[in-house]
């Protein structure tokens, strides 16, 4: 059995994390740490978790849970754990970071965007961003892994496959995409107060949010040249889910199966992407619950216009599952054990 423990459990991420480890057939859950909670059930909680789960929070010893666990999943805000992991806590265990401090290579665009100096630059060439889907078995390499963000993750998916063709104008990428609350984590803030949130939506951060540059530096990846993209992030009154809707003109005259291609070939033997068939797109109540992407298009011919759009959860693909889908890869085991979950609808 892996021995697994998640620093910061009483989180969104955190909790969620607990749902897919518990019932992870390889892994026992050694601790869950908090610093509100310490010595309180977690099922106290989360109710959902009575006579189920029931763990205490621990103090948040990271060199102790270390020593104790074979990976540690950290689920803290951006910031805090860049203080925290050290060169001896990798010695001991893998450090799965649901958080951004491992995921930018440049970190002068790191201490920009989040606007806080890195505490342990010298941990990034012992990282690498763990998208599951593109990194592969490289990321058994490692021993610390940057989970990917939740838009990124959801509208990296949807536009790699189209970086290597020469019939898209890469400088012309918009990315649209909505969000569901849970996105801005349990803490309490006007925004996301109910009457503040429901029965409207709002495009937030425009043209200033950090997963702008997550996206540029994986997307420049995947194209071998510099990309720079518009990214307008957008809440919705809806408690989870992402639905990123990502336009791209064209350079030459592409059908609907010519794109369909180019998403077959990369996503060949991905159990998590799902592809749409013709005239379907994607739909965040049909991946509710699971670790799916699913992603479909339509080549707008009046505008010479890509337009795909990606759905994932943002607490299961888009952190927690994705986690554990690392998790599995670093530890050799099917990269679908313990996620093979049937989107949840309806809820
Ligand atoms: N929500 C989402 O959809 C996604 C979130 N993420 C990332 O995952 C991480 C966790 O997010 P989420 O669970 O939503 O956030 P939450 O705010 O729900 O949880 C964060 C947890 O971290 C703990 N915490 C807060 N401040 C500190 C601190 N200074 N030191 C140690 N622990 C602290 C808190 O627990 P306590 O007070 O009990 O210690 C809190 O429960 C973040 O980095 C987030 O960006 C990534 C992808 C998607
Ligand atoms: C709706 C909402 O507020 N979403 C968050 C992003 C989600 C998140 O937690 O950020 P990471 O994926 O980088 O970890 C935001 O826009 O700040």
């Amino acid at each position: 059995m892996i021995k697994a423990s998640v620093v910061g459990a009483s989180g969104y991420v955190g909790q969620e994390l607990i749902r897919l480890l518990w019932g992870h057939p390889q892994v026992e859950i050694v601790h869950i740490t908090s610093t509100s909670k310490v010595g309180e059930a977690f099922h106290h909680m989360y109710g959902n978790y009575k006579d189920i789960f029931d763990k205490e929070f621990v103090p948040q010893d990271l060199e102790k849970i270390a020593e104790e666990s074979d990976v540690m999943f950290l689920a803290l805000p951006h910031g805090v754990a860049s203080g925290l992991v050290t060169d001896s806590i990798l010695k001991k265990t893998k450090v799965i970071d649901m958080g951004a401090d491992y995921r930018l290579k440049d970190l002068s665009e790191y201490e920009a965007w989040y606007k806080t100096t890195h505490e342990s630059p010298e941990l990034m060439e012992k990282s690498i961003y763990g998208l599951c889907e593109i990194e592969g078995p490289k990321i058994a390499e490692y021993d610390l892994i940057a989970n990917p963000g939740c838009y990124t993750t959801c509208s990296i998916l949807t536009l790699a496959p189209l970086m290597r063709s020469s019939a898209f104008d890469l400088d012309s990428i918009v990315i649209d995409a909505k969000s569901g609350v849970t996105g801005a984590g349990r803490g309490l803030n006007l925004g996301t107060h109910f009457t503040e949130c429901n029965e409207s939506i709002k495009a937030y951060s425009v043209a200033a949010h950090r997963h702008t540059p997550e996206i540029e530096e994986q997307l420049s990846t995947a194209a071998g040249r510099s990309i720079r993209l518009i990214f307008t992030p957008h809440l919705v009154p809806m408690n989870r889910g992402i639905l990123a809707t990502c336009y791209i003109r064209l350079k030459e005259k592409m059908t609907w199966e010519d794109v369909d291609a180019l998403y077959q070939d990369f996503y060949k033997d991905k159990p998590f992407v799902r592809t749409l068939p013709k005239g379907s797109f994607p739909e965040t109540k049909w991946v509710k619950g699971s670790n799916y992407c699913d992603i479909g298009w339509k080549v707008d011919e009046r505008t010479n216009t890509l337009v795909a759009i990606g759905a994932i959860d943002n607490l299961v693909k888009g952190a927690a599952g994705q986690g554990v889908q690392n998790m599995n890869i670093l530890f050799g085991l099917k990269e679908t054990e313990g996620l093979d979950l049937v989107p949840v609808f309806p809820v």
